[in-house]
């Protein structure tokens, strides 16, 4: 099959299925454990509604008996009335999204879809929680929301392990089965092929893919495009890459490819010049060399942010550190 015929569109191409979420809260939130103050989250908010994007996850849904509400903030739970706070009953276009993490959301913390201003929930796990994964998406799936799965550090599972895993999830009520690239690590080829491998299966039961990227080799924005070009519908991004470690897509990179009109990233820009750049003197993300390092050998973030929490200088002996830890 000639390349143009695999992919579901040019950069010129206009893709209605296309659904942008924006992450900035919740990803941004592991930085600082969500101690976002409500004037950031609802300017994010209300920017959110004003450029158009689709979704907005607000945070996870954490268990208050689990994880503590003095060290996390709010939106690290994500309580009912934190929400409608910042949202009021969200009478916008824009659907308001949830994380939830296996082990420390349980089904207790899912209300029933209409005594909530949430419309999805976004379930995260790794390959071992898959049981507990399904139970927690059929479980908020029954109370009315939309859902997806969001397997995590999928670079460290076997292409047999990841192929049963998304088998398996095309037998769920899910709606949206992400490819998370945890670690930052893959190459834009990598992911060309692994999206068609998870079309192959979602398209067979009328699901969508999604796209999570993380930004260790500078290559997030260039996968989520390589990624959306492949048929993925749900781009996850931030606003100015706020996220984990290296972040995530920028959500200003994004609109621009984007050709929907109803995206406008004006407002977008006025959020980053008032409140994300002198966040970012604080908070400190993006493109390093520890970050980059843990991307290019497959790691998980915590090593690098350790380093650099640290203050450490030492590139090459992190480098070698690294290394001692491959199989
Ligand atoms: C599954 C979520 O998207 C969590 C996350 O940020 C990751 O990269 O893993």
């Amino acid at each position: 099959m000639s390349l143009i015929k695999e992919k579901k569109g040019t950069w010129i191409t206009y893709r209605p299925d296309i659904k942008v979420l924006d992450c900035t809260i919740r990803d941004g939130g592991l930085i600082n454990n969500y101690q976002f103050g409500e004037d950031f989250v609802r300017a994010v908010y209300d920017t959110c509604v004003e450029i158009g994007v689709d979704y907005m996850e607000i945070g996870k849904i954490a268990s208050p008996k689990v994880m503590s509400t003095k060290e996390f903030g709010p939106w690290n739970f994500c309580l009912e009335e934190d929400l409608r706070s910042v949202v009021g009953s969200n009478e916008t276009p824009l659907k308001l999204a949830v994380m939830a993490d296996i082990g420390r959301t349980f089904k207790e913390n899912i209300r029933p879809r209409e005594d909530s201003v949430v419309d999805m929930v976004r379930v995260a796990a790794y390959i071992h929680q898959i049981p507990a994964a399904i139970e927690l998406i059929e479980d908020a799936h029954s109370k009315g929301y939309e859902t997806t799965i969001n397997l995590m550090a999928i670079s460290k599972v076997s292409e047999t392990d990841l192929d049963e895993a998304l088998d398996i999830f095309a037998n769920t009520n899910v709606d949206v089965i992400y490819l998370v690239d945890s670690f930052g690590t893959y190459y834009s080829e990598q992911i060309h092929r692994l999206v068609k491998k998870y079309l192959n299966i979602t398209e067979q039961v009328g699901k969508k893919v999604g796209i999570h990227a993380h930004n260790n080799q500078q290559l997030a924005y260039a996968n989520t495009i390589e990624s959306l070009i492949m048929g993925t519908s749900y781009l996850d991004a931030t606003v100015y890459g706020l996220g984990r470690g290296a972040g995530n897509c920028p959500l200003e990179l994004l609109m621009g490819f984007l050709k929907n009109p109803k995206y406008n990233i004006v407002p977008l820009l006025k959020l980053i010049e008032k409140y994300v750049k002198p966040l970012h003197l604080e908070m400190n993300w993006g493109y390093d060399i520890p970050y980059m390092l843990v991307g290019q050998l497959n790691e998980h973030p915590r090593t690098a942010i350790e380093f650099i929490k640290n203050d450490e200088r030492d590139f090459v002996k992190l480098h070698n550190t690294l290394l001692d830890m491959q199989p």
